[in-house]
């Protein structure tokens, strides 16, 4: 698909953090775009366990999203965590699908979490609920997220879902 046929984008989330990433990739690539917020499924747990999960759940909700949305381009963006043998980290994936079936997938960044987070999701509690607790706050996971709490607002949800999702959208745009 050429830069130029991609107009229409749907979105598998209304999550205002990754619907900002949506735009701020577009307008990296200075490609004017409509864009569509779906409320679809992530077909995954709404806690992904591993990278493979959290990679599962960004590919079914672009999927989801381009069905949904009749769009040119579906997009997934999902948070999930990864348990390593240096601790849990959070992790992040995006996935571009275009309407012709060619894929795209992108990894976002790895962020090690505080042990103390780490143990409030082995028993099983959600990062969402569990940052905001800790962040004293309301709806972190709509803002700055747990990347931009724990970096000091350094790097924000929203930038960090921006760069995966070009890495996601560069094999669309292949000569
Ligand atoms: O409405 P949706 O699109 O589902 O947005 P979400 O914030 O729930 O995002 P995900 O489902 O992709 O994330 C899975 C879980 O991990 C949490 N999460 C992931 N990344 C996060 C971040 O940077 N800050 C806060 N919570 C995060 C999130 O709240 C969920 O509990
Ligand atoms: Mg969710």
């Amino acid at each position: 698909m050429e830069a130029w046929d991609i107009r229409k984008i749907a979105i598998g989330s209304t999550n205002p953090a990754k619907m900002k990433a949506v735009e701020l990739a577009f307008a990296a690539l200075a490609i004017p775009i409509e864009i569509m917020s779906v409320d679809v499924p992530s077909g995954v747990s709404a806690q992904p366990q591993t990278d493979k999960e959290t990679l599962q759940g960004a590919r079914n909700r672009a999927l989801a999203a381009l069905r949904e949305g009749q769009a040119d381009v579906g997009i997934g963006l999902e948070g999930g965590i990864q348990r390593t043998e240096w601790g849990m980290f959070l992790c992040n994936w995006a996935c571009a699908i275009t309407r012709s079936g060619q894929e795209g997938l992108g990894g976002g960044l790895r962020l090690p979490l505080p042990r103390e987070i780490a143990s409030e999701l082995d028993n099983g509690k959600e990062l969402g609920d569990v940052i905001d607790t800790w962040a004293g706050r309301h709806g972190v996971r709509k803002q700055e997220g747990t990347i931009g709490i724990l970096t000091q607002g350094a790097i924000r949800r929203a930038d960090m879902f921006r760069d995966a999702l070009l890495c996601a959208l560069a094999p669309l745009m292949y000569r």
